[in-house]
């Protein structure tokens, strides 16, 4: 179901195998070089739907062989390709499979590890990273299918332990321990130990970077990590929000500190310290979507601008990794300081980006994948961390070398002091002590000797004193050289702390060029937008005048009060891009003017050196007057000479002419001469030795000048470097700020593309109306034509009607006479009728008397005869008048 770019198994734990330290050092390099240098790999995992996006579409498929996703964006497929792709339905175990097992494994064979989970608020880190809180223990069951990564590394590490002491016996042994924390509103907080708040992180050469004073628990088991895992848990910060009810405010990493520690044959000890990170971040989320408000928005923003600063790091390592000159940010959030070993440092890392499926959530998926898009490309320097010891023998014999090593050094820096020009030894005052008192005893005459000795002593002393005064000199060079040393430092780190703040202001340049380009790009669309509504509401009233469309009116109100609203949010973000634009500028200004200062600091230092140079050259021809071609010295050394030949000539006189007296005499008056010359450089040397001690002093005040200046120059770099702190921090605070509104007007953005796609339908319906409307018209003109024809032909009609109407009345006027009169004629008919009646009754009785009288007479019966005539009158009273009329 999951395809993936790696291997799952195997390999590592051969190369934990081979780590055994039986390689030789070339084999050591061979998998350092290999090592190194490795991107971090990506997956992404989609969740199945929710309850709140069970009627939406999807907007995610999982293209061929399972490293590609499409993502449908209103109809256009953007297309992106990760190592692994984890499809609705993909399970727990093969995300561990996939993910995790393969960072285990180096983790065991020496290496740092690294799992992070990143993606929208809800879309399912803490669900792949630790699964259901009961599903954590659980030991059967469909629940114990749902464990994240995490309850499986720690069953998986113990196990992989019992597999190796099985095979290696007491030689190996383990310590295992873990912690956990979490960074909430940027505070470090020991989620073992909740009571430790506000905890630091620190940096070491040795241990990377950690958390000071954090608990580290020993776990022996798989059930002591769960433990551990609940506790952290209950104490980490969860709050409900509209798109999680178990919302994580806080990012949590749990770490896994594995000590391995084997025994070689060789008596060696090898240890290893590997540290596995298991990250769950807070969840990014558009604040709109999710409805925050209070500490939870204050939450949410928290969260946003340490993501946001965990882009620019990657973004920034991206560039470093395609070979540009970056600096990385990491002491920005306290998230990307931890991270620093996991981004770009020496870990292995994998993440895991969660997605939602629905269209709903399109914007953040979009984002999440473009972010883990850019985490392919940095590349991490992983290696070993593993330290060898051995016996006490091996120990010293590891001293010894490198005492030889260090004797070694010494001798070429000996060979080096002593490869010094041969002028230079010349002058050393010693060695003319030492000629001068060679002369000296080649002397035969007692009182030259005496003399001579007298003489030597005090030229010997004053060479002595010179010597002094030469080591003092010799010490001040020093000193003038270390200070120039010293200012030579700073002077490199001036012009490295000037490039740094060219750079940033280039950088910041750049930004801020930016920031106006899509400020003016941003005013353009509010006038645009101004115009279109402006445009839009006036053909929108001429449609709801002319047709008088109840259905569209309502829409028009909807769309009316939606632009007015868009309107006014982007005169505020128009007010605030103004602002922001003001202090770009402002700290621009500012900028330029530490650049300045800086460019006089750097001026002022090397106005400083030529001093420095100046005082240097005055030191040497000083030291020069001492040592070298002094023509004191040298016309000294030449009498001395001179006396020495002088003497020797006068006594071969005084053997050869034997004029003692003379001789005597013209020794002595040499002698005289000899003296007031040597007395009077005597004098000379000791105007050159005050000369000497005033240029000491000179040069003293200003070596303590410069000490001074060095000193303000320190303070004045320390007062810029905090300066150039803060500007960074409130810059990254800027971009911080430029970040949100830049989502702010992405949103903007999707809200006017939403709307211009919705006056776009609606133009389309409004020439549909149009067009209706004509048709209408049209019809209605027929009609009204015909209806004009036929109102003619109705008052024709009316017309006749009314003359018919007045024949009908004259008509019903006649047959309501006729009527009344036929009435009348009824009424008389009835009455003959009653009468007739009568009279049958009457007849009817007579005829009884008659036929009670006939029986006795015999008269035949009148009846039948009386019924028939009687028959006949009714006929004829009932029979209708009327008709005839
Ligand atoms: N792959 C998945 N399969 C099934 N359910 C999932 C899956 N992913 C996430 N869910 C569920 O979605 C809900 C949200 O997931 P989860 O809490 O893991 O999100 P989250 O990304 O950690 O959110 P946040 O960090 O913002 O709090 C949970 O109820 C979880 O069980």
């Amino acid at each position: 179901m999951v395809a993936s770019s790696t291997e799952t198994d195997g390999p590592q734990t051969a190369k934990a195998e081979e780590n055994g330290g039986d390689k030789d050092i070339y084999a050591q390099l061979e998998e350092i070089a290999a090592s190194t240098s490795e991107c971090v790999r990506v997956v992404i995992r989609i969740r199945p739907l929710n309850e709140r996006e069970q009627n939406t579409l999807p907007c995610l498929e999982v293209g061929d062989g399972g490293r590609n996703i499409l993502v449908n964006d209103q109809g256009n497929n953007k297309k992106f390709t990760f190592d692994s792709i984890f499809p609705i339905d993909g399970k727990q175990e093969d995300v561990f499979r996939n993910v995790a097992k393969p960072i285990i494994d180096s983790c065991l064979a020496g290496y740092n590890g690294t799992i992070f989970a990143y993606g929208q608020t809800g879309s399912g880190k803490t669900f792949t990273m630790q699964g259901p809180e009961e599903s954590i223990q659980a030991q059967s069951g469909d629940i114990r299918q749902l464990r994240g990564i995490m309850p499986r590394v720690f069953e998986y590490i113990f196990d992989s332990i019992r597999k190796e002491r099985e095979e290696k016996g007491a030689t190996v042994d383990y310590v295992v321990k873990c912690a956990y924390l979490q960074v909430y509103n940027e505070t470090i907080t020991d989620l073992l130990t909740p009571s430790q708040h506000n905890l630091n992180i620190r940096e070491d050469t040795l241990k990377g970077v950690y958390v000071e004073d954090l608990t580290e628990e020993i776990v022996k088991h798989p059930e002591d990590c769960y433990r551990v895992l609940r506790k952290g848990v209950a104490n980490r910060t969860v709050s409900a929000t509209s798109m999680n009810q178990e919302s994580s405010r806080s990012h949590g990493v749990f770490t896994v500190i594995i000590e391995r520690k084997e025994e070689k044959p060789d008596n060696l000890v090898s240890k290893r310290v590997s540290r596995l990170n298991l990250v769950d971040l807070a969840g990014s989320e558009r604040q709109k979507l999710a409805k925050t408000s209070g500490q939870t928005l204050k939450e949410a923003s928290n969260i946003n601008r340490s993501l946001s600063v965990l882009g620019y790091v990657i973004m920034a390592l991206v560039d470093a990794s395609n070979g540009k000159e970056r600096h990385i940010n990491y002491r920005d959030s306290k998230l990307t300081f931890l991270l620093k070993d996991s981004l770009g440092g020496n870990a292995k890392t994998c993440m895991v980006a969660t997605v939602s499926p629905s269209d709903l959530n399109l914007g953040e998926t979009i984002s999440t994948l473009k972010f883990a898009q850019r985490a392919k490309y940095i590349r991490n320097k992983a290696y070993v961390n593993e330290e060898t010891t051995g016996s006490l023998v091996q120990l010293q014999a590891e001293v010894r070398r490198l005492q030889d090593f260090v004797r070694q050094l010494l001798a070429e820096r000996e060979n080096w002091a002593t490869s010094k020009p041969a002028a230079e030894q010349e002058r050393n005052p010693n060695e003319l002590v030492q000629l001068m008192k060679e002369n000296e005893s080649d002397n035969n005459l007692d009182e030259d000797k005496s003399y001579v000795d007298e003489r030597s002593s005090r030229d010997s002393s004053f060479i002595h004193s010179n010597m002094e005064d030469t080591e003092e000199l010799s010490k001040l060079l020093a000193c003038a050289e270390q200070r120039q040393r010293e200012i030579a430092d700073e002077k490199r780190y001036i012009e490295a702390l000037l490039i740094e703040s060219q750079n940033e202001n280039k950088k910041r340049k750049a930004n801020f060029e930016l920031l106006e380009t899509s400020w003016k790009n941003l005013a353009e669309r509010i006038s645009a937008m101004e115009g279109n509504e402006l445009a839009h509401s006036l053909t929108l009233s001429n449609t709801s005048e002319q047709y008088n469309q109840p259905s569209s009116d309502s829409i028009l109100e909807q769309e009316e009060a939606a632009t007015r609203r868009l309107s006014e949010t982007f005169d505020k973000l128009a007010d605030v891009l103004q602002t922001m634009h003001n202090e770009n500028k402002h700290m621009k200004e500012q900028l330029e003017q530490k650049d300045a200062l800086l460019y006089n600091l750097q001026t002022e230092t090397k106005t400083k050196d030529v001093h420095k140079e100046q005082n240097n050259k005055e030191v040497n021809s000083s030291f020069l007057a001492i040592h070298g071609d002094s023509p004191v010295l040298n016309r000294l050394r030449k009498k001395i000479a001179d006396s020495q030949e002088s003497s020797g000539f006068q006594k071969k006189e005084l053997v050869d002419e034997s004029q003692l007296d003379y001789r005597e005499l013209a020794q002595v008056e040499f002698l005289k001469e000899r003296l007031a010359e040597l007395l009077q450089i005597e004098a000379k040397q000791g105007e050159n030795m005050q000369k000497l001690n005033a240029e000491k002093a000179a040069l003293e005040k200003s070596v303590e000048k410069l000490k001074a200046e060095v000193n303000f120059l320190t303070e004045e770099l320390q007062a810029e470097k905090e300066n150039a702190q803060l500007l960074r921090e409130q810059f990254a605070e800027r971009e911080r700020n430029t970040e949100q509104s830049k989502d702010e007007s992405t949103q903007m953005e999707e809200k006017i593309q939403h709307l211009q796609s919705k006056v776009r339908s609606l133009q389309t319906y409004r020439v549909q109306l149009q067009r209706l409307v004509d048709q209408q018209s049209e019809e209605i003109k027929s009609l009204r034509m015909r209806a004009q024809n036929a109102w003619d032909e109705l008052i024709h009609a009316r017309q006749d009607f009314e003359s018919q109407e007045r024949l009908r009345s004259d008509r019903l006027e006649k047959l309501f006479a006729e009527l009344a009169k036929h009435q009348r004629q009824e009424a008389g008919r009835n009455d003959q009728k009653a009468a007739a009646y009568a009279i049958k009754e009457q007849m009817k009785q007579n005829l009884q008397t008659i036929s009670n009288g006939k029986e006795a007479n015999n008269i035949p019966p009148l009846e039948p005869l009386m019924n028939k005539a009687l028959d006949f009158l009714l006929k004829q009273a009932s029979q209708p008048k009327i008709a005839s009329s």
